[in-house]
């Protein structure tokens, strides 16, 4: 059989028992990835970041050490899920989060949504490991266990615009790889 699409352990994490994605019911559009690692998201509620913001609503200095702190406090965490993703040329994976997340425990995809590109795969700098952005809005830390489903991911064909010129770069990696 062709292969069309699918999704492979990336070397790295081979023997440790990953799970490939799947779907939990006939009908489930989204395949679940779960985190390949244990894996601690902490509260964004944290004291220094409360201290930067009511510092900055009252126009007062900040100290760089907050700032710094709050600032790390603020970017998103990369949830490694330890599995790359193939597919046609025309197709990608549309990573978006389980709507029980941010019900449960605050946990939100600052991107929207994620969307892994065919040429992602097997690129040279991470061999195109898929990872979920997630920020905590929780007000506790969420701690997420190796094996616990995180997200899902949605393969959909896209269309190229009339005139498109097909850009010769390849991709070399993610999050910014292709340039600002
Ligand atoms: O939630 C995400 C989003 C992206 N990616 C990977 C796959 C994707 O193909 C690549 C680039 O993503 P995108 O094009 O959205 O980000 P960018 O900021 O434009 O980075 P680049 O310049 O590398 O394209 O990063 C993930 O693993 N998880
Ligand atoms: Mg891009």
């Amino acid at each position: 059989m062709k292969m069309k699409r699918g999704f492979q352990i990336v070397s790295k994490y081979d023997g440790q028992g990953l799970h490939l994605p799947y779907r939990t019911t006939k009908q489930a559009a989204g395949y679940d990835f779960e985190s390949a690692v244990d894996f601690t998201v902490p509260s964004i509620w944290k004291l220094d970041f409360l201290k930067v913001l009511w510092a900055i609503r009252h126009e007062q200095t900040i100290a760089p050490a907050d700032a710094d702190r709050a600032k790390r406090i603020l970017k998103p965490f990369l949830v490694p899920t330890g599995i790359k993703s193939y597919m046609q040329d025309d197709e990608v994976l549309i990573l978006a989060n389980r709507s029980s997340n941010p019900l449960k425990r605050g946990l939100v995809i600052p991107n929207g949504i994620g969307v892994i590109d065919a040429d992602y795969y097997n690129n040279e700098s991470n061999e195109g490991e898929i990872f979920i952005q997630v920020l905590n809005f929780g007000l506790t830390d969420a701690v997420i266990k190796k094996g616990e489903r995180i997200g899902q991911g949605l393969f959909l064909n896209y269309l190229a615009a009339d005139n498109d010129v097909t850009p010769k770069q390849e991709r070399q990696g993610g999050f910014g790889s292709s340039g600002q």
